[in-house]
């Protein structure tokens, strides 16, 4: 577990924080711009100090009244939004840079020569270990940027947004390895983002902030379904479920989900039975009735039950909280809508999922 204590305060801007993350999976820091992803990662890393401080991970004390390691004596990995690699070496050289500066520092580190292997296959850039920085494209760069991460046998990996600064094509060539660290690396990652999609894709854990403050913290669908989240989501606002590939449709190309005790139709992604996948259902897609209605040209028509109703920026819309058998989801709905069918917490309801998206 990481266990951080900060207080940190600029002209302007004030950092406090008092949280206990995770030593396991991926852990989002989520914010708007400003509201201190960075920073916190930075204090983190060692990168910044704050005045006050308490640092642990895993019982290993890293900063405290008496003590303060500094950034290179952490185990730790950084991947910046651009990754800065020395230009007169190739990939190779850059790798072995970083890693020989980590043996310097942390002489007892484990086999450093099979963790760049690893990494290299990890990242899937075997083909470019002789290339200059300067012949790569971003995407590269960045999964250079990882792997150098990588190769220094971290204990926890500390990511600052990395795929910022890249295109929508770019960024749909490094997230399936994004997935890959997810899935295979057993080490703890904290990920700085503002993107919603890339949250519901690679998160177990959230952590919501604003204003320097950690406003709402928990298990990803904990705090996705939560109708007062400091942030508003808009269009992006919905919940990622997990769920196990049961049935294959040949004909119409559809896979049926187990999730929890109810059952998804969805589009086949070549995924196989058996799989265990991540779902992501917006609240736009989620529509409620009050009976089952046949002839629809929805797939997916559920029985569920309201738990709450919230407000949405927009004065026509609310959002509604639901159970249904495969756990909890949000829908949006207009108010006139919601005051017509006459929604109130308790209420037996149907609902029709217009779209899921297997992640
Ligand atoms: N060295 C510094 N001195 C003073 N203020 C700073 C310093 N570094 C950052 N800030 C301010 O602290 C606030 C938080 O910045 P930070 O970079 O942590 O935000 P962020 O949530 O990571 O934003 P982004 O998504 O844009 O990277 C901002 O208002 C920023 O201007």
């Amino acid at each position: 577990m990481l266990d951080v204590h900060v207080r940190l305060a600029w002209p302007g801007f004030s950092l406090e924080v008092d949280e206990q993350l995770p030593a396991r999976g991926v852990t989002a820091l989520f914010g708007h711009s400003g509201s201190g992803k960075t920073t916190l990662l930075r204090c983190i890393a060692g990168l910044e100090r704050a005045g006050q401080g308490r640092l642990s991970f895993n019982g290993e004390v890293w900063q405290d009244a008496e003590t303060w390691v500094p950034t290179h004596r952490r185990p730790i990995g950084y991947v910046f939004q651009e990754a800065s690699l020395f230009p007169h070496l190739s990939v190779l050289g850059n790798l072995r840079y970083g890693q020989k500066r980590s043996r310097r520092a942390n002489p007892g580190a484990r086999d450093t020569r099979f963790r760049l292997e690893q990494a290299v296959e990890l990242l899937g850039i075997d083909h470019l270990l002789e290339r200059r920085p300067a012949a790569l494209s971003g995407g590269e760069r960045q999964r250079v940027g990882m792997a150098r991460a990588l190769a220094v046998s971290p204990r926890l990996l500390l990511m600052d947004e990395p795929l910022a600064a890249l295109d929508l094509a770019r960024k749909q060539e490094v997230l399936p390895y994004l997935e890959r660290l997810h899935d295979e690396l057993e080490i703890p990652i904290i990920y700085v983002s503002h993107a919603p999609d890339e949250v519901a894709r690679l998160a177990d854990h959230l952590v919501v902030m604003d204003g320097g403050r950690v406003r709402r913290a928990g298990p990803l669908n904990a705090v996705l379904s939560m109708l007062d989240l400091p942030i508003r989501l808009g269009e992006d606002a919905g919940v990622v479920l997990d769920a196990t590939v049961v049935e294959r449709d040949e004909r119409w190309h559809l896979l049926r989900l187990c999730c929890g005790d109810a059952s998804l139709w969805v589009r086949d992604t070549g995924a196989a039975l058996g799989d265990h996948v991540r779902v992501r259902i917006l609240a736009r897609d989620v529509s409620i009735a009050r009976a089952h209605t046949e002839g629809s040209s929805i797939l997916n028509s559920l029985p569920a039950r309201v738990e709450s109703i919230g407000d949405e920026d927009h004065p026509a819309l609310a959002l509604v909280r639901l159970d249904f058998g495969g756990g909890t989801l949000l829908a949006r709905v207009t108010r006139r809508s919601a005051a017509q069918l006459e929604l109130a917490p308790g209420d037996a309801v149907w609902i029709q999922i217009k779209a899921a998206a297997l992640l």
